[in-house]
């Protein structure tokens, strides 16, 4: 399997070049050159699997020669032995069309751990390939960074540099990062910026030279192909035990930067039958206007009680954008340079008729928000986090027939936002024993000023070269 750049002029890299380079050098994101696709006698014959088996049989296509079969399973099995429950992503009904897909029962609580547990493995294989050093650098507005951080800590030949902006991520959140004291692990704290600006202090450091000659930069945010992969393999477990093949299922997401909901897209793409993808904002809504009218235009955050969807500038839509518009690279970067300059861009009619066959959208305010964590509680006695509320929201307004259910993705356990939940509820969710001491626990973080040269100065000051 081959992976080519949304933006058309970087090279085409195998999977594990594309996992060890994360972004594409033309500032495009990696995907593959065609999506694989299971017959429907395929997908019934993955009815039952165990979880590992399943995200080997799933991914086996995109890894191609990079992995052996055997050598896939044995990462996943790997992977998915640390989750809490033997089912890794497990159903839970809340009525008759409503379902929970239980995403948080990894190290970090966050659906984040599906993938960063894998890629955490994938680079260790990897990199003892070779005799190179990976310095990766990451933006996180509270979960991708402890979920990378539990999956890379102690790791030979990985340092971990995790951006978040100061203040903007919950305790729960923070300290799950900053207690980690592992001496790969920095944590650096901005001041005076949203995720979307680390996000873009991100992005920039893969195309400096100054930084690229010395240090191999990589990623754990969803620009990294591989993370995607793994969570397409939850849409499949879920499916699978509603009926899939022989039955639609509509998936409700609670989305920021596209990555989650994109996943969706892809099983879809591979022959699982979606009936709609709700695409579910809080009120930093770009994603829903961009689907609703075509406007994909940047608006200032707004900090909400679901913090880590307090993002305007949504990574992944990328990846839609290109296949929607026919895979065209030059014309993809050309409207991508567009958004960069001006912060706006209308979408095409390929792209917004494209995008309406399969997705849905919404936006939740803090009352509806509220409302869904009210609803969950007291209909099927759940705690939800306020993530999980805003799809939750989308699912229970989106119209969809009764007969088909209709799934939410879970994506945080309540107990990382108990206040939201305690507010909503009366009830206060508490943290599993797995997370132990979290509040007791010594934290190590740098603050420093939200601008790309001192982030780039702190990175280079304290990473190893690729060697
Ligand atoms: C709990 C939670 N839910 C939802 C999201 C949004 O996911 P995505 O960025 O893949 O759209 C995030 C952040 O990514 C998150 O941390
Ligand atoms: N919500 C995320 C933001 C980063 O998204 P990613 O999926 O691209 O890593 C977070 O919690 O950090």
């Amino acid at each position: 399997m081959d992976y080519i750049s949304t933006r058309g002029s970087a090279p085409a890299l195998d999977f594990e070049g594309a996992t060890l380079a994360g972004l594409a050098s033309d500032g495009g994101l990696y995907v593959p050159s065609a999506w694989p696709r299971f017959s429907e006698d395929e997908i019934r014959s993955m009815r039952g699997l165990p979880y590992a088996k399943l995200a080997a049989r799933v991914m086996q296509p995109f890894v191609g020669e990079s992995l052996t079969p055997a050598r896939l399973l044995e990462l996943c099995e790997a992977a998915y032995g640390r989750f809490s429950h033997k089912a890794v992503t497990p159903l839970v009904q809340l009525d008759e069309q409503n379902w929970l897909m239980e995403l948080f029962h990894g190290p970090t609580l966050a659906f984040k751990d599906v993938a960063l547990q894998l890629l955490g493995l994938l680079f260790e294989e990897f990199l003892s390939r070779s005799d190179r050093n990976l310095t990766i650098v990451g933006a996180t507005s509270g979960d991708t960074g402890s979920a990378a951080i539990d999956a890379v800590a102690g790791r030979a030949k990985v340092d971990v540099f995790m951006l978040h902006p100061k203040g903007r991520v919950s305790d729960v959140q923070r300290r799950q990062m900053t207690t980690v004291l592992a001496p790969n692990v920095h944590n650096l704290a901005l001041e005076g910026v949203s995720f979307d600006e680390c996000q873009a202090i991100v992005k920039r450091m893969f195309n400096d030279r100054a930084v690229t000659d010395r240090f191999a930069i990589g990623a754990v945010n969803s620009i990294n192909w591989a993370r995607l992969m793994a969570q397409v393999v939850y849409y499949f477990a879920t499916a699978l035990q509603l009926g899939a093949p022989d039955r639609v299922v509509a998936f409700s997401v609670p989305t920021g930067n596209f990555g989650d909901v994109f996943a969706g897209y892809v099983a879809q793409q591979m022959g699982l039958p979606i009936e709609k993808l709700i695409v579910a904002t809080n009120v930093n809504d770009i994603l829903h206007r961009a689907l609703a009218s075509g406007d994909y235009s940047q608006g200032t955050v707004t900090p909400t009680a679901a913090p880590s969807m307090d993002i305007q500038v949504s990574s992944n839509f990328e990846r839609l954008l290109f296949d929607l518009g026919g895979r065209e690279g030059s014309a993809l970067a050309a409207q991508m340079a567009g958004f960069e300059a001006s912060k706006a861009m209308q979408l095409t009619n390929a792209q917004r008729e494209g995008a309406a066959k399969l997705f849905a959208s919404c936006r939740a305010d803090a009352d509806e928000m509220a409302h869904s964590i009210r609803w969950a509680w007291e209909n099927s006695g759940e705690l939800i986090d306020p993530h999980t509320a805003c799809a939750l929201h989308g699912a229970r307004t989106s119209g969809i027939s009764p007969e088909v259910p209709v799934v939410t993705l879970a994506t945080a356990h309540p107990a990382k936002f108990p206040e939201a939940v305690e507010r909503a509820t009366g009830q206060r969710p508490g943290l599993p024993s797995r997370v132990g001491d979290l509040f007791e626990r010594e934290e190590r973080c740098a603050n420093v000023p939200g601008a790309y040269e001192t982030v780039a100065e702190y990175v280079t000051a304290h990473a190893v070269p690729k060697g």
